[in-house]
Protein backbone atom coordinates (compact mmCIF):
# COMPACT_ATOMS: atom_id res chain seq x y z
CA UNK A 1 0.00 0.00 0.00
CA UNK A 2 1.59 3.49 -1.23
CA UNK A 3 0.84 6.98 -1.27
CA UNK A 4 1.61 8.20 -4.62
CA UNK A 5 1.70 11.90 -5.48
CA UNK A 6 2.63 12.86 -8.65
CA UNK A 7 3.23 16.25 -9.75
CA UNK A 8 0.06 17.68 -8.30
CA UNK A 9 -0.97 21.59 -8.98
CA UNK A 10 -3.44 23.75 -7.73
CA UNK A 11 -4.24 26.87 -9.03
CA UNK A 12 -6.56 29.42 -8.05
CA UNK A 13 -8.01 31.87 -10.48
CA UNK A 14 -3.93 33.27 -11.23
CA UNK A 15 -2.46 31.73 -8.08
CA UNK A 16 -0.51 28.55 -8.03
CA UNK A 17 -1.14 27.32 -4.59
CA UNK A 18 0.83 24.11 -4.74
CA UNK A 19 3.47 23.86 -7.67
CA UNK A 20 4.61 20.44 -8.29
CA UNK A 21 4.37 18.55 -5.47
CA UNK A 22 5.69 14.85 -6.27
CA UNK A 23 6.11 12.08 -3.41
CA UNK A 24 5.78 8.51 -2.36
CA UNK A 25 4.99 7.40 1.18
CA UNK A 26 4.96 3.35 1.96
CA UNK A 27 2.77 1.82 4.76
CA UNK A 28 3.38 2.36 8.37
CA UNK A 29 5.58 4.99 7.16
CA UNK A 30 5.21 8.56 9.19
CA UNK A 31 5.59 11.79 6.64
CA UNK A 32 6.17 15.16 7.81
CA UNK A 33 4.40 18.22 5.32
CA UNK A 34 6.13 21.57 6.32
CA UNK A 35 5.93 25.08 5.15
CA UNK A 36 5.21 28.76 6.71
CA UNK A 37 1.69 29.48 6.78
CA UNK A 38 -0.05 29.70 2.97
CA UNK A 39 2.69 27.38 1.64
CA UNK A 40 0.14 25.17 0.38
CA UNK A 41 -0.28 22.27 2.85
CA UNK A 42 -3.69 22.01 3.26
CA UNK A 43 -4.44 22.41 0.15
CA UNK A 44 -2.15 18.98 -0.73
CA UNK A 45 -4.15 17.29 1.85
CA UNK A 46 -7.15 17.97 0.17
CA UNK A 47 -5.79 17.18 -2.81
CA UNK A 48 -4.62 13.70 -1.15
CA UNK A 49 -8.33 13.33 0.07
CA UNK A 50 -9.96 13.65 -3.46
CA UNK A 51 -11.75 16.52 -1.83
CA UNK A 52 -10.19 19.22 -4.30
CA UNK A 53 -9.10 18.42 -7.75
CA UNK A 54 -5.35 19.03 -8.57
CA UNK A 55 -5.08 21.09 -11.83
CA UNK A 56 -2.25 19.09 -13.17
CA UNK A 57 -1.29 15.75 -11.41
CA UNK A 58 -2.14 12.65 -9.85
CA UNK A 59 -2.79 10.93 -6.11
CA UNK A 60 -3.14 7.57 -5.80
CA UNK A 61 -3.76 5.24 -2.73
CA UNK A 62 -2.89 1.89 -3.19
CA UNK A 63 -3.15 2.33 -7.18
CA UNK A 64 -6.34 4.18 -7.20
CA UNK A 65 -7.73 7.54 -6.45
CA UNK A 66 -9.23 7.98 -3.32
CA UNK A 67 -13.02 8.78 -4.28
CA UNK A 68 -15.98 9.18 -2.39
CA UNK A 69 -16.50 4.89 -2.11
CA UNK A 70 -13.09 4.73 -1.06
CA UNK A 71 -12.86 7.28 2.57
CA UNK A 72 -13.01 4.19 4.73
CA UNK A 73 -9.98 3.58 4.43
CA UNK A 74 -8.82 7.19 4.89
CA UNK A 75 -8.96 9.30 8.13
CA UNK A 76 -8.81 13.28 8.32
CA UNK A 77 -8.05 15.28 10.97
CA UNK A 78 -8.77 18.61 9.44
CA UNK A 79 -7.27 22.22 10.47
CA UNK A 80 -10.31 23.84 11.06
CA UNK A 81 -11.66 21.04 12.69
CA UNK A 82 -15.35 19.92 12.50
CA UNK A 83 -17.07 18.65 14.84
CA UNK A 84 -20.93 19.38 15.65
CA UNK A 85 -21.07 21.41 19.15
CA UNK A 86 -24.30 20.26 20.12
CA UNK A 87 -24.15 16.84 19.99
CA UNK A 88 -22.57 14.68 22.50
CA UNK A 89 -19.38 12.99 21.91
CA UNK A 90 -21.20 9.97 21.76
CA UNK A 91 -23.58 11.07 19.44
CA UNK A 92 -21.50 12.58 16.72
CA UNK A 93 -19.02 9.75 17.05
CA UNK A 94 -21.93 6.83 16.18
CA UNK A 95 -22.74 9.63 13.21
CA UNK A 96 -19.44 10.19 11.67
CA UNK A 97 -18.28 6.61 12.35
CA UNK A 98 -21.42 4.92 10.25
CA UNK A 99 -20.73 7.38 7.22
CA UNK A 100 -17.46 5.10 7.91
CA UNK A 101 -19.00 2.18 7.63
CA UNK A 102 -18.75 1.21 11.33
CA UNK A 103 -21.48 -0.63 13.16
CA UNK A 104 -22.82 1.28 16.32
CA UNK A 105 -21.43 -1.13 19.05
CA UNK A 106 -18.06 -1.58 17.26
CA UNK A 107 -18.20 2.14 17.84
CA UNK A 108 -19.17 2.92 21.40
CA UNK A 109 -16.39 0.00 21.82
CA UNK A 110 -13.43 1.64 19.93
CA UNK A 111 -14.88 5.16 21.47
CA UNK A 112 -14.56 3.77 25.09
CA UNK A 113 -11.28 1.82 24.58
CA UNK A 114 -9.62 5.74 22.98
CA UNK A 115 -11.83 7.80 25.73
CA UNK A 116 -10.19 5.81 28.32
CA UNK A 117 -6.58 5.75 26.40
CA UNK A 118 -7.02 9.65 26.66
CA UNK A 119 -7.95 9.72 30.31
CA UNK A 120 -11.68 11.44 29.46
CA UNK A 121 -13.78 8.34 29.71
CA UNK A 122 -16.38 10.74 31.29
CA UNK A 123 -16.46 12.65 28.04
CA UNK A 124 -18.73 10.23 26.13
CA UNK A 125 -22.08 11.85 27.49
CA UNK A 126 -21.10 15.54 27.11
CA UNK A 127 -21.82 17.78 24.92
CA UNK A 128 -18.65 19.18 22.02
CA UNK A 129 -19.32 22.66 23.46
CA UNK A 130 -19.13 21.93 26.66
CA UNK A 131 -15.17 20.55 26.16
CA UNK A 132 -12.09 23.04 26.30
CA UNK A 133 -10.28 23.79 22.86
CA UNK A 134 -7.11 21.00 23.39
CA UNK A 135 -10.23 18.63 24.53
CA UNK A 136 -12.36 19.08 21.66
CA UNK A 137 -9.59 18.21 19.65
CA UNK A 138 -8.46 14.63 21.22
CA UNK A 139 -12.36 13.78 19.74
CA UNK A 140 -11.76 15.31 16.66
CA UNK A 141 -8.48 12.75 16.41
CA UNK A 142 -10.98 10.13 17.87
CA UNK A 143 -13.18 11.08 14.71
CA UNK A 144 -10.07 10.27 12.14
CA UNK A 145 -8.51 7.10 13.86
CA UNK A 146 -11.57 5.45 15.29
CA UNK A 147 -12.55 3.17 11.77
CA UNK A 148 -8.90 1.98 11.94
CA UNK A 149 -7.99 3.93 8.63
CA UNK A 150 -5.15 2.74 6.47
CA UNK A 151 -4.18 5.99 5.82
CA UNK A 152 -4.24 9.41 8.10
CA UNK A 153 -4.19 12.19 7.58
CA UNK A 154 -3.25 15.02 10.15
CA UNK A 155 -3.35 18.81 9.84
CA UNK A 156 -2.00 20.66 12.64
CA UNK A 157 -2.62 17.85 14.99
CA UNK A 158 -0.96 19.37 18.38
CA UNK A 159 -1.71 23.17 17.10
CA UNK A 160 -3.57 24.14 20.51
CA UNK A 161 -2.56 21.29 22.81
CA UNK A 162 -0.55 21.43 26.37
CA UNK A 163 2.43 19.80 26.66
CA UNK A 164 0.97 16.50 28.83
CA UNK A 165 -1.41 15.74 25.93
CA UNK A 166 1.05 16.72 22.85
CA UNK A 167 2.71 13.85 23.90
CA UNK A 168 -0.70 11.97 24.77
CA UNK A 169 -1.30 12.29 21.16
CA UNK A 170 2.05 11.93 19.82
CA UNK A 171 2.26 8.33 21.54
CA UNK A 172 -1.28 7.83 19.78
CA UNK A 173 0.38 8.45 16.43
CA UNK A 174 3.23 6.37 17.28
CA UNK A 175 1.71 3.60 17.73
CA UNK A 176 -0.59 3.59 14.96
CA UNK A 177 2.07 3.89 12.62
CA UNK A 178 3.35 0.84 14.75
CA UNK A 179 0.34 -1.03 13.67
CA UNK A 180 1.07 -0.03 10.28
CA UNK A 181 -1.49 2.74 9.97
CA UNK A 182 0.58 5.55 7.17
CA UNK A 183 0.63 8.86 8.38
CA UNK A 184 1.08 12.41 6.91
CA UNK A 185 1.03 15.37 8.96
CA UNK A 186 1.56 18.98 8.78
CA UNK A 187 2.97 20.56 11.61
CA UNK A 188 4.86 24.08 13.06
CA UNK A 189 6.37 22.46 15.75
CA UNK A 190 9.29 21.02 14.24
CA UNK A 191 10.58 19.41 17.53
CA UNK A 192 7.39 17.21 16.68
CA UNK A 193 8.39 16.70 13.50
CA UNK A 194 12.03 15.97 14.62
CA UNK A 195 10.48 13.46 17.31
CA UNK A 196 7.69 11.80 14.80
CA UNK A 197 8.82 11.84 11.19
CA UNK A 198 11.53 9.97 9.28
CA UNK A 199 10.05 11.74 5.85
CA UNK A 200 9.63 15.28 5.19
CA UNK A 201 8.77 18.17 2.40
CA UNK A 202 9.39 21.26 2.85
CA UNK A 203 6.97 23.74 0.96
CA UNK A 204 7.61 27.05 0.47
CA UNK A 205 5.09 29.07 -1.99
CA UNK A 206 3.62 25.82 -3.26
CA UNK A 207 6.91 24.43 -4.53
CA UNK A 208 9.21 21.95 -2.23
CA UNK A 209 12.65 23.59 -1.54
CA UNK A 210 13.88 20.48 0.86
CA UNK A 211 12.94 16.79 0.29
CA UNK A 212 13.87 13.72 1.73
CA UNK A 213 15.06 11.45 4.74
CA UNK A 214 15.32 13.44 8.02
CA UNK A 215 18.42 12.35 9.05
CA UNK A 216 19.95 12.33 5.70
CA UNK A 217 18.86 16.28 5.04
CA UNK A 218 20.71 17.24 8.60
CA UNK A 219 23.74 15.23 8.31
CA UNK A 220 24.19 16.67 4.46
CA UNK A 221 23.12 20.06 4.82
CA UNK A 222 25.75 22.59 4.29
CA UNK A 223 24.98 24.98 7.33
CA UNK A 224 26.40 23.68 10.78
CA UNK A 225 25.51 24.98 14.18
CA UNK A 226 29.28 25.59 16.50
CA UNK A 227 29.34 25.49 20.43
CA UNK A 228 31.85 26.91 21.93
CA UNK A 229 33.38 27.79 25.31
CA UNK A 230 36.07 30.09 25.80
CA UNK A 231 37.22 32.48 28.61
CA UNK A 232 38.08 35.51 26.46
CA UNK A 233 35.51 37.56 24.23
CA UNK A 234 34.34 36.37 21.16
CA UNK A 235 33.14 39.04 19.31
CA UNK A 236 35.68 39.13 16.65
CA UNK A 237 33.84 35.99 15.21
CA UNK A 238 31.23 38.42 13.85
CA UNK A 239 33.33 39.57 11.12
CA UNK A 240 34.59 35.95 10.00
CA UNK A 241 33.11 35.29 6.76
CA UNK A 242 30.57 32.93 6.26
CA UNK A 243 29.25 33.38 9.74
CA UNK A 244 25.55 33.69 9.63
CA UNK A 245 24.77 34.11 12.96
CA UNK A 246 26.26 34.59 17.03
CA UNK A 247 24.59 33.97 19.68
CA UNK A 248 26.98 34.56 22.98
CA UNK A 249 26.30 32.83 26.69
CA UNK A 250 28.03 33.65 29.58
CA UNK A 251 30.90 31.37 29.16
CA UNK A 252 30.59 31.10 25.52
CA UNK A 253 28.70 31.08 22.37
CA UNK A 254 26.74 29.69 19.70
CA UNK A 255 27.35 29.71 16.38
CA UNK A 256 25.76 28.96 12.97
CA UNK A 257 27.86 29.14 9.76
CA UNK A 258 27.19 28.20 6.37
CA UNK A 259 29.74 25.83 5.88
CA UNK A 260 32.29 23.06 7.89
CA UNK A 261 34.73 24.51 6.13
CA UNK A 262 33.82 28.39 8.16
CA UNK A 263 34.04 26.30 11.27
CA UNK A 264 37.54 24.66 10.68
CA UNK A 265 38.33 29.28 10.32
CA UNK A 266 36.79 30.00 13.10
CA UNK A 267 38.73 26.99 15.06
CA UNK A 268 41.88 28.12 13.79
CA UNK A 269 41.24 31.46 15.07
CA UNK A 270 40.19 31.19 17.92
CA UNK A 271 42.88 28.66 19.14
CA UNK A 272 45.68 31.38 18.16
CA UNK A 273 43.87 33.85 20.87
CA UNK A 274 44.07 31.39 23.69
CA UNK A 275 42.74 28.22 25.26
CA UNK A 276 39.59 26.56 23.91
CA UNK A 277 37.10 24.91 26.84
CA UNK A 278 34.88 23.06 24.07
CA UNK A 279 34.21 23.24 20.43
CA UNK A 280 31.54 21.31 19.05
CA UNK A 281 30.80 21.17 15.60
CA UNK A 282 26.73 19.98 15.27
CA UNK A 283 23.99 19.25 13.05
CA UNK A 284 21.54 22.28 12.20
CA UNK A 285 18.13 21.55 13.99
CA UNK A 286 15.17 21.50 11.67
CA UNK A 287 13.89 24.71 12.95
CA UNK A 288 17.29 26.41 11.93
CA UNK A 289 16.77 24.52 8.25
CA UNK A 290 13.19 25.78 8.24
CA UNK A 291 14.20 29.32 9.02
CA UNK A 292 17.25 28.93 6.40
CA UNK A 293 15.29 27.50 4.01
CA UNK A 294 11.74 29.23 4.07
CA UNK A 295 11.80 32.19 6.09
CA UNK A 296 9.74 33.18 8.41
CA UNK A 297 8.59 31.99 11.79
CA UNK A 298 8.58 28.29 13.13
CA UNK A 299 6.68 28.23 16.03
CA UNK A 300 8.87 27.67 19.11
N1 LIG B 1 -10.45 27.71 -1.85
C1 LIG B 1 -9.47 28.58 -2.06
N2 LIG B 1 -9.63 29.61 -2.93
C2 LIG B 1 -8.63 30.49 -3.18
N3 LIG B 1 -7.41 30.42 -2.61
C3 LIG B 1 -7.18 29.42 -1.74
C4 LIG B 1 -8.19 28.45 -1.42
N4 LIG B 1 -7.67 27.56 -0.54
C5 LIG B 1 -6.39 27.96 -0.30
N5 LIG B 1 -6.11 29.07 -1.03
C6 LIG B 1 -4.80 29.77 -1.05
O1 LIG B 1 -3.81 28.80 -1.33
C7 LIG B 1 -2.62 29.06 -0.59
C8 LIG B 1 -2.25 27.84 0.23
O2 LIG B 1 -3.18 27.67 1.28
P1 LIG B 1 -3.13 26.44 2.27
O3 LIG B 1 -4.33 26.55 3.16
O4 LIG B 1 -2.97 25.19 1.49
O5 LIG B 1 -1.78 26.73 3.08
P2 LIG B 1 -1.19 26.01 4.35
O6 LIG B 1 0.21 25.65 4.04
O7 LIG B 1 -2.10 24.91 4.80
O8 LIG B 1 -1.20 27.19 5.42
P3 LIG B 1 -1.42 27.20 7.03
O9 LIG B 1 -0.13 26.74 7.64
O10 LIG B 1 -1.68 28.64 7.32
O11 LIG B 1 -2.58 26.31 7.32
C9 LIG B 1 -2.90 30.31 0.23
O12 LIG B 1 -2.37 31.41 -0.45
C10 LIG B 1 -4.42 30.36 0.29
O13 LIG B 1 -4.87 31.69 0.41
Amino acid sequence: MTLLINGIKKKFDNHLAVDGVTLKVEKGEMFGMLGANGAGKTTSFRMILGLLDPTEGQVTWNGERITYKRTHLVGYLPEERGLFPKLTVKEQLIYLMRLKGMKKPEIIKEMRHWLERFQVPEYENKKLEELSKGNQQKIQFLAAVLHKPELLILDEPFSGLDPVNSDMLKKAVLDLQKTGTTIVFSSHQMRNVEELCEDLIMLKRGKPVLQGNLRDIKRSYGMKSISIRADYELDFIHSISGVIEIEKHRDGATVKVENERVAEDIFQKITEKGFVRKFEIEEPSLHDIFIDKVGGDADE
